[in-house]
């Protein structure tokens, strides 16, 4: 345990829509309290570039490829014994990105099902470790948009704006409803990951918000 109260062993996920800064994030929390990380792969994504090219083509084999991988780093996490920030939840995947393609169409009916029991039977088991706390980063659309274009990845940039907003949308009432875990919720105008005291602050909230957990 660290002068934050925050167990060894504790598992953090920070999530939030695309570019809001949960990789940032991820790797200051990971420094700070000397725990591992846990990252999605975006360049090694053998689907994420054709299906920002073809929604309809290629959203079912992009969920049950994220799916796998999430689920192959969840068991690493599991069998570490704990002590992880990972970059994104797997809730985020089935709440957010799956059920907004089959809603706008993107993602037919008899995938979308077939998709969602397997991830039900895979994740919403009591034999799933859920995280200890899920740090939830908001912000404005303005701000993230700016974001993803300064981080400049080409296939993100080219995607109509509709779909962030969308997205952004989304999440805000995701999180509202979220309830497997503990939440933290914050700001992006409200932290600094350079500056040592925002750190702390954000570390106290993440040590607070698992002990209320318990
Ligand atoms: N706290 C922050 N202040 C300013 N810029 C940030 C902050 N966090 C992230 N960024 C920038 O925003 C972009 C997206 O951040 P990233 O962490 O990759 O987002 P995500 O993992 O949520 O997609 C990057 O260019 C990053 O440098
Ligand atoms: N489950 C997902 N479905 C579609 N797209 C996804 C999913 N999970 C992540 N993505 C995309 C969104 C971004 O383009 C990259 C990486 O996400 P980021 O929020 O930047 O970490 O993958």
């Amino acid at each position: 345990m660290n002068s934050y109260h925050i167990p060894d062993n504790a598992i953090i996920t920070v999530a939030g829509t695309v570019g809001v800064g949960k990789s940032t994030l991820t790797t200051a929390l990971a420094k700070q309290l000397q725990f591992q990380t846990s990252f999605e792969q975006v360049d090694s994504n053998p689907y994420l570039e054709k299906f920002y090219h073809d929604f309809e083509r290629w959203s079912f084999h992009l969920q049950i490829y994220f799916l796998a991988e999430r689920f192959k780093e969840q068991k690493k996490i599991f069998e570490s014994g704990g002590g992880f920030v990972q970059d994104r939840s797997i809730y985020e995947d089935t709440g957010i990105f799956a059920k907004m393609h089959a809603d706008q169409g993107t993602m037919s009916k008899t995938d979308y099902h077939t998709y969602t029991s397997l991830f039900e039977a895979m994740v919403m088991t009591p034999f799933f470790p859920h995280p200890d706390v899920l740090i939830y980063i908001e912000g404005s659309l303005p701000s993230i948009l700016s974001r993803i274009q300064e981080r400049g990845r080409e296939m993100e940039i080219q995607t109509d704006v509709s779909y962030w907003e969308h997205m952004h949308e989304r999440y805000s009432v995701w999180i509202n409803e979220f309830t497997a875990c503990p939440v933290l919720r914050l700001n992006i105008d409200e932290y600094d990951v350079h500056d040592s005291e925002s750190m702390s602050n954000i570390l106290t909230k993440i040590g607070q918000t698992i002990a209320k957990k318990a």
